[in-house]
């Protein structure tokens, strides 16, 4: 059986492909990293190491990969093969595949009427509904419905925290010993995957709200009060009382929201925050603030971890979910140098003012109760600077 996996990065060596490899897949990775790319087809396996006291080490063997800026015609030809498709490149990268998908899924109808699915594990609401899109709006109507009936774009969650890798072996990837992976099984067309380690749920909404809201809001938190604070990783982060106060008062308030909508039990939330807390905390793991931060634009979106979870707190309760609202004005304060987004955010408020970024960037009414409670807190942030 042969996967197509977008991104041979942390989460796709770390967790997609090592998955992959024990359900008994070969992996062709598609990345334009030249030198991840030239390394994993010379020596066709790269180890995982378990970031814990075990420091347990497994090889993940049966890869190869494909720079798809050099060689697009092979990935096309991958694709018209392949078992699965699955990606972890980034939510801003989705759109930019979207071509290459198209051309890949056209080549296998051509070759075959066998149906693919096509599972897009970015940290986002609606992945890879995403990617269906972008690659509909590539196709002519008649096109449009042979997909329809042949290829399934079913949303999913990954919840793996692999950090930024500082490895003499630039393949090895270290991992957090935790793993989740969520699919919506109503979106599969054909067989459903036989993959070791998915969940299958009938709707995906729930979920990855639950993990987006709740690890990522957590973690964002973190890492922008973290580089606030002058801390370079999480887990020195958390060890600050205020900071892990904060983490924990946003996830109250995230929690109260996601039990409130979606009736999950409020004590299994509370372990599930607990053993999040505890994750961030992860002694065997160096994760920089930086990381954890990157693309505030993306993370500050209307429908992502800081901004939906507020907005939906206040519609369900009325009242201002003040720790929801530090971190937002937190990541507003984020000005590393080195994020391009970062930059751009303090040019523009620099520019045009905070509300106007606020305005922006959020998507928020500047009328709105939550979007006064952020000005609020960005100014006493600024001023306790
Ligand atoms: N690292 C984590 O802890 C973690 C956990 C869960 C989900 N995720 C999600 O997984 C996705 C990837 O994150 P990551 O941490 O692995 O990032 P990463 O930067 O380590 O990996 C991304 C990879 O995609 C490649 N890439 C960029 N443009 C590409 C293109 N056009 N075609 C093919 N490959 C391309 C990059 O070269 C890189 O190897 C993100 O959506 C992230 O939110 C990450
Ligand atoms: O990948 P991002 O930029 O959306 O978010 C940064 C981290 O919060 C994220 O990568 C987590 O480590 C991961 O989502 C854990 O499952």
């Amino acid at each position: 059986m042969l996967a197509v996996h977008f991104g041979a990065g942390n989460i796709g060596r770390g967790f997609i492909g090592n998955l992959l490899y024990h359900s008994g897949y070969e992996t062709c990775f598609v990345d334009v990293n030249e030198e991840i790319v030239q390394l994993l087809n010379e020596r066709r396996e790269y180890r995982v190491v378990i970031a814990d006291s075990s420091q347990e080490e497994e090889v993940v063997k049966n890869v190869r990969a494909i720079n798809s800026k050099l060689h697009p015609e092979q990935v096309v030809e991958a694709i018209a093969e392949a078992d699965i498709v699955t990606t972890a490149i980034g939510p801003n990268i989705l759109p930019l595949i979207a071509g290459l998908v198209a051309d890949g899924l056209r080549k296998r109808l051509e070759k075959s009427d066998k149906p693919l699915n096509i599972i897009a594990c970015e940290n986002m609401v609606g992945g890879s509904s995403l990617l269906k899109e972008k690659v509909f709006e590539q196709l002519t109507s008649d096109e449009k419905a042979q997909f329809e009936v042949r290829f399934g774009f079913p949303d999913s969650a990954v919840d793996r925290i692999v950090p930024n890798q500082v490895n003499e072996d630039k393949l090895m990837v270290k991992v957090e010993p935790f793993y989740e992976w969520v699919v919506e099984e109503t979106k599969i067309v054909g067989e459903k995957p036989d993959i070791t380690g998915i969940t299958y749920v009938p709707e995906l909404v729930p979920y990855i709200e639950r993990k987006l809201f709740t690890v990522n809001t957590g973690h964002a938190l973190a890492a922008y009060f973290g580089y606030y604070y002058g801390v370079d990783t999480i887990n020195q982060a958390m060890e600050k009382g205020q900071i892990h106060d904060l983490v924990l008062g946003a996830l109250k308030e995230s929690g109260k929201m996601l039990v409130e909508k979606y009736g999950f039990s409020q004590e299994t939330h509370e372990q599930y925050i607990q053993k999040i807390i505890g994750r961030f905390s992860n002694p065997y793991i160096v994760d920089e603030v930086t990381r954890v931060g990157r693309s505030p634009i993306r993370k500050l979106g209307p429908n992502d971890r800081l901004v939906s979870p507020a907005r939906q707190y206040y519609e369900l309760f009325e009242s201002q979910p003040i720790h929801l609202l530090k971190g937002i004005a937190a990541a507003l304060l984020y000005d590393f140098q080195g994020d391009e987004e970062a930059v751009q955010i303090q040019s523009m408020i620099k520019e045009q003012g905070l509300e106007a970024a606020i305005e922006k960037y959020t998507g928020l009414d500047s009328a709105s109760a939550i979007f006064k409670g952020i000005v609020e807190q960005y100014n006493q942030l600024k001023n306790e600077k």
